[in-house]
């Protein structure tokens, strides 16, 4: 995908399923939410396709209409409207009709915790109730696939933690939902599958725990009063008074470690094992462009 003759995605190849959760995290400008707007049939790719549910997704987005739910890194609601107008226009516009749109839009006021402010306009919300609302829209129809835009941006914990549960229904009840955020324990709490970006490219791709054994280790660090002792170990590094050394088995290697450092134990005064994490691998991948 280009803009202006600059490339925003390049060969970027990607599957995923329905009852699944994708999140797609990589540094600003990476190209997620290109890539997002280019499976919601919003931008034509300028070169290969996008199927989704079967469908050319830039040929065929009026058949896909009503079975895509976009919420966008901007939110957009009717401010004049209240929260339950909102909630029944999109899901009228997407093809509900009374019982089901009624029973749709109760739901989602109840799940979203919108139920006390029904009749509220939404220009009158605060940022993460109208965040909930602009999420609750594109999910009021029930599509197979949902796309979120950084849904949790400047939400509060609890709003958070709301948000992820409705991603967890959706894919549970067999939807796809496509999620960027650049908040990774979410993607962790989610246990989604990961697509990395970087420069427009997926530089690594795979579940949480195979990104996180591929491309980060744990580490013991060791801290010390005045001079650090020089070790034998493999990768070990100096971080100001802590000694870091990492280990594929933290609970063995801690004996190793202080073994290594008998000599100086008086000076020890601190050990903690820092496990590897997402953002651990997120760094290494990004910063070395995937290569473990
Ligand atoms: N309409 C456009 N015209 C020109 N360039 C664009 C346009 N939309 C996006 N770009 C460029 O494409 C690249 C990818 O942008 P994109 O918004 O997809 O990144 P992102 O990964 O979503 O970033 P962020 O995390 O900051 O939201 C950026 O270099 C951006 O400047």
């Amino acid at each position: 995908m280009s803009f202006n003759a600059c490339d925003a995605l390049t060969g970027v190849t990607l599957n995923a399923d329905r009852g699944e959760v994708l999140a797609v995290i990589g540094p600003n400008g990476a190209g997620k939410t290109t890539l997002i707007s280019i499976v919601a049939g919003l931008l034509a790719p300028s070169s290969g396709c996008t199927r989704v549910l079967g469908l050319d997704a830039t040929g065929e987005s009026k058949a896909l209409r009503g079975r895509i739910g976009l919420a966008g890194q901007d939110i957009a609601v009717y401010p004049a409207h209240t929260v339950e107008e909102n909630l029944r226009f999109f899901g009228s516009l997407n093809g509900l009709r009374r019982r089901e749109l009624t029973g749709a839009v109760e739901e989602l006021l109840e799940v979203l915790q919108l139920g006390d402010l029904r009749k509220k306009r939404a220009a009158i919300l605060s940022g993460g109730q109208r965040r909930r609302l602009h999420v609750g829209c594109a999910l009021v129809y029930r599509p197979d696939v949902v796309m979120l835009d950084e849904p949790t941006a400047g939400a509060d914990p609890e709003t958070r933690q709301q948000l992820l549960r409705i991603v967890c229904q959706q894919a549970s009840r067999g939807s796809l939902v496509v999620y960027t955020t650049h908040y990774l324990a979410e993607v962790e709490e989610l246990r989604a599958r990961v697509a990395v970006l970087a420069h427009g490219r997926i530089v690594a791709e795979g579940t949480v725990d195979r990104l996180i054994a591929d491309h980060a280790a744990s580490e013991l660090a060791l801290r010390f009063e005045g001079a650090l002792p020089t070790v034998d170990w493999p990768g070990a590094r100096v971080l100001a008074d802590t000694l870091l050394l990492p280990t594929s088995n933290p609970t063995t290697d801690i004996v190793h470690a202080l073994e290594a450092v008998a000599e100086h134990r008086e000076q020890l005064c601190g050990l903690e094992i820092i496990r590897a994490d997402l953002e651990r691998a997120y760094f290494n991948i990004v910063t070395d462009g995937g290569c473990s």
